[in-house]
């Protein structure tokens, strides 16, 4: 019989378990949220090399649970921890993640534990604190859940200084409601181009009254029934409010700005509006170009920083701003630990500018909606206000809730769309819930 064959009589180290690349990708994209400041889907797609096709979802929903309850899952360790160690950002990311799949995850604890255990012991920093991550994460295992039961208040799992935000604009009762909704990960929600009924049954899902098709994801969305020939997009419910603003738009020439990835310039084009999409990212509006091929739509592509955009006028300009995307954080949880107080005066600047711009782009007598995924009101009914002072031609054209088969509680009492995070609940909290958008709907004089 031969012989294994050892070269030099070494022994090759053991592989390392199958679901350890994944934990190592995910302790990353977490570092990169917490230490950095790094929007996580920007990081995994710069780290879509190092995973694997399969490994894909399980990574963002790693990392993304463990940014969805970073409070909560900081508070548990800290239970079992008599000092805070110093062993480095990849330690806090591996009692992190042990943790977060223990307590949160379909994961077996004794694999949870050592996957922890063996992320540490592959960083200089960390690698001195093993043991210590397996004593803590076997003792979440055996005691975490009772800690869990006695941490109910939801607002755990925000910054401090968003939660006053959201107390201040809404009411304490209210921003306790939002903060729950984000405990959450947000359903999967698709525009249809036509028959939301069908394609609700067709998918297993429900048909809400604003139009948009609910369902609970499973799998990769190309795989999906109706995404190869184009039938829908994802977009969620409450980003598919605005476009709908402008009534009936066939034949209407109509400015999209800051247009990227698509979801409204392709609800424009399928109402069969004449659309220009602008925006200054070319990636994205790659992505725009694709979403427009898949659905067999067309619009005209404006790769160009809207302040320099001299097209027009338009019968209509929609102008989806770049904002905190505060009212994002079911979708992307990382936005609550990666935007600073100060990004919310500095954007809320650019949006003034770019709503003065989008007026000087509508025909006289045309319309403007002007929307944005944020919580906070410097970057929605304060923009408004101030755009109303400044130029007297323009007026407020107040939104009907039965129009966009909205519930009467989305529209303020100035008439504008104001959805939360906490709005359209439902018994099962995976189907409930709408993205925090402000929209304003304007006539330019
Ligand atoms: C909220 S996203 C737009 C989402 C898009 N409307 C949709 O429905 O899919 C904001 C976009 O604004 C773009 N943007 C930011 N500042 C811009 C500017 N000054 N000129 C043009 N585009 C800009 C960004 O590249 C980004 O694609």
């Amino acid at each position: 019989m031969r012989k294994p064959n050892r070269s030099a009589g070494r022994a090759r180290p053991p592989a390392p378990p199958a679901g350890l690349a994944p934990r190592r990708v995910a302790a990353d994209l977490i570092e990169g949220v917490l230490y950095h400041g790094r929007p996580l889907d920007e990081a995994l797609e710069a780290a879509l090399g190092a995973v694997a096709e399969r490994d894909r979802a399980l990574v963002r929903m790693l990392a993304a649970t463990v940014l969805r309850r970073h409070g909560t899952l900081r508070a548990v360790v800290g239970t079992f921890l008599t000092r805070a160690p110093k062993g480095g950002p990849r330690l806090d990311a591996a009692l992190l993640l042990g943790a977060a799949q223990i307590l949160f995850l379909d994961v077996p604890d004794h694999a949870a534990v050592d996957l922890s255990v063996r992320l540490a012991q592959a960083d200089h920093a960390a690698r001195h604190y093993a043991g210590l991550v397996n004593a803590v994460l076997r003792k979440v295992a055996a005691e975490g859940q009772a800690v869990l039961a006695g941490l109910t208040d939801p607002a755990l799992d925000t910054p401090d200084w968003l939660m006053a935000r959201w107390r201040a604009a809404y009411g304490a009762e209210i921003a306790a409601t939002i903060a729950e909704a984000h405990r959450h990960e947000a359903a999967l929600d698709l525009t249809v181009k036509a028959d939301a009924a069908g394609w609700a049954e067709r998918l297993g899902g429900r048909s809400l009254p604003t139009g948009t098709v609910r369902l609970l994801a499973k799998g990769p969305v190309p795989q999906l029934a109706g995404f190869a020939e184009g039938a829908w997009w994802v977009q969620d419910a409450a980003a598919a409010l605005p476009a709908r603003l402008l009534g009936d738009v066939r034949g209407l020439r109509i400015a999209d700005l800051c247009a990227a990835p698509g979801g409204k310039t392709l609800q424009l084009a399928s109402a069969g509006a004449l659309v220009t999409a602008v925006d200054r990212a070319e990636s994205r509006l790659d992505r725009l170009g694709q979403n427009l091929g898949r659905t067999g739509l067309d619009a005209e592509i404006v790769c160009a920083d809207v302040m320099d955009f001299a097209g027009g006028p338009f019968d209509a300009v929609l102008l989806d701003a770049p904002c905190s995307a505060t009212g994002t954080i079911r979708r992307h949880p990382d936005v609550a630990w990666t935007k600073r107080p100060q990004d919310i005066a500095s954007l809320a600047e650019l949006q003034a500018a770019l709503l003065d711009r989008a007026v000087q782009l509508v025909k006289p007598g045309g319309r403007l909606v002007y929307c944005t995924c944020s919580l906070e009101p410097e970057e929605g009914p304060d923009q408004i206000e101030a755009l109303l002072a400044r130029r007297p031609g323009v007026t407020r054209l107040p939104i009907e809730a039965a129009a966009i088969g909205a519930d009467p509680a989305w529209i303020t009492a100035a008439g504008e769309l104001r959805t939360l995070p906490c709005h359209l609940p439902d018994a099962d909290p995976r189907l409930a819930g709408l993205d925090g958008f402000f929209a304003a709907r304007l006539a330019i004089g």
